[in-house]
């Protein structure tokens, strides 16, 4: 056990119930907009082969014309409403939205620079109309913050001279400026996902930002922030040198997902996706492998079986309509979630051995025990097996619940779930309502190895 002043300031998952209503979201959508959706990932006729939103990172454009991007900002299409509703439909439970980007570029009126919506053509907050939008829809909203920002001169990779920390020093108050004005003109917002913090610059800053972290959750009681925030004092980030998450949940788990139990080391955590590959902000270029809507419910059904939320990231365009792949995989999404989000949403870990036919999840506070099946096998028997002392009282689809399916019990605790017909062209949920097992001699001794 390693003395820390600026490590973690709490040991296991918050119980609070602003935590407990985030840690059963189960579907969350992920925006990232700004100036790099005006480009859309090309330049002049060049693609940029990195993500979209890094484009002013590359030298195929000079940074200053990349900057005068605000003097273009004028999404004549943007429909908050649009957006919250197109959320709604998918299921979405919260929603994570870029307030600003690496680039620097405000989507709020900041008062602490002139980089803002305020001096672009559209003049309007944006991030007004989306907080209030996304509220009415009952969805939760998360404000993204870069605290690495390319716009403010104060920035630095890391402090290696007297004017890098007298820079720097100007910069970590512009980043607590902007942190307390979004938490006061967007008191609703019920948490902050930080990004831009692996610099040696940020990481230097343990004391300042375990400090301003404190401050935030004072000024708002409940915020959820993650574990990308801020490292601590020998520059452990996520983890701090005694291996204890930092913040309220595991922010690491971005394009990619954990798979098993053992990987979430207990705590909260989400996974954000892109639809393709690695594009986060819009590009044109629709490229690489795009993943379908069985990709994406498996993975979302993935993450709510090992304890965690999935965060399907839109890339709206820079007139502020949102592409029409992304709006027919949120419909489809949706289309699904609308039969089976009883099987997701409030859902946690069931605690039960991994079966090839997909994943179980069980509802917070309950015994009931859903399994999300993807793939029948040619058996058509979903092999079950429950903890000691525990049978199958019922089991049906979710959509037929009035269909039982024959439980076929194979030894103590392993049974056999029939399906009448297994072809499944989409996933669909099996529920199981375990009982106390009665107290019957075992048919099978067991073997004596
Ligand atoms: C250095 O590699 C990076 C750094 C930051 C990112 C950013 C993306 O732009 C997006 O905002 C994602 C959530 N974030 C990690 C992606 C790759």
């Amino acid at each position: 056990q390693i003395e820390l002043k600026h490590g973690s300031h709490r040991i296991g998952k918050r119980t609070d119930a602003v935590m407990q209503k985030w840690r059963g979201y189960g579907l969350g959508q992920f925006i990232h907009w700004g100036l790099y959706a005006i480009p859309g990932g090309e330049w002049n006729g060049k693609q940029y082969n990195g993500a979209a939103e890094w484009i002013r990172s590359w030298n195929g454009i000079p940074k200053s014309t990349y900057d005068s991007l605000i003097y273009k900002f004028n999404p004549v299409n943007f429909n908050a409403e649009e957006w919250a509703v197109t959320a709604k439909q998918m299921g979405a439970r919260y929603v994570t939205i870029t307030t600003k980007h690496h680039d620097g570029f405000c989507l709020w009126p900041s008062k602490y620079t002139r980089y803002t919506i305020a001096n672009s053509p559209w003049k309007k907050d944006i991030m007004k109309p989306l907080v209030d939008a996304y509220d009415k829809q009952g969805i939760d909203v998360i404000l993204y913050f870069s605290v690495m920002d390319w716009n403010h001169p104060g920035w630095r990779y890391d402090i290696k001279t007297k004017e890098d920390s007298i820079a720097f020093e100007g910069f970590k108050q512009f980043t607590r400026n902007q942190l307390l004005e979004l938490l006061t003109l967007y008191p609703t917002a019920k948490g902050l996902w930080f990004d831009g913090t692996w610099d040696k610059s940020w990481i230097k800053q343990a004391a300042f930002a375990d400090e301003l972290e404190t401050e935030m959750r004072k000024f708002r009681p409940g915020l959820i922030i993650g574990s990308r925030f801020r490292a601590d004092e020998n520059g452990k980030r996520h983890f701090d040198s005694n291996g204890v998450l930092m913040g309220d949940y595991e922010q690491g788990w971005e394009r990619k997902i954990p798979n098993k139990i053992e990987d979430v080391h207990g705590n909260d955590w989400d996974c954000v996706m892109t639809v393709p590959e690695n594009q986060w902000g819009y590009n044109k270029a629709w490229k690489g492998h795009i993943k379908t809507r069985n990709e994406l419910l498996e993975m979302t059904a993935k993450c709510v079986s090992l304890g965690g939320n999935f965060v399907l990231n839109f890339g709206p365009q820079g007139d502020g309509a949102i592409r029409k792949e992304e709006k027919q995989l949120a419909a489809q999404i949706g289309d699904w979630m609308k039969t089976n989000s009883e099987a997701i949403y409030n859902c946690e870990y069931a605690g039960l051995e991994k079966q090839d036919w997909g994943y179980f999840t069980k509802k917070t506070g309950s015994d009931k025990l859903y399994m999300i099946v993807f793939n029948v096998p040619v058996s058509g028997a979903l092999k079950v097996k429950l903890p000691a002392n525990t049978s199958i009282g019922k089991s049906y689809l979710l959509a037929q619940p009035a269909q039982l399916l024959n439980a076929e019990e194979i030894s103590g605790t392993e049974y056999f779930i029939h399906l009448k017909n297994t072809a499944a062209g989409n996933p669909f949920v099996v529920v199981l309502e375990p009982t106390a097992k009665k107290a019957s001699g075992n048919t099978y001794d067991k073997a004596k190895t």
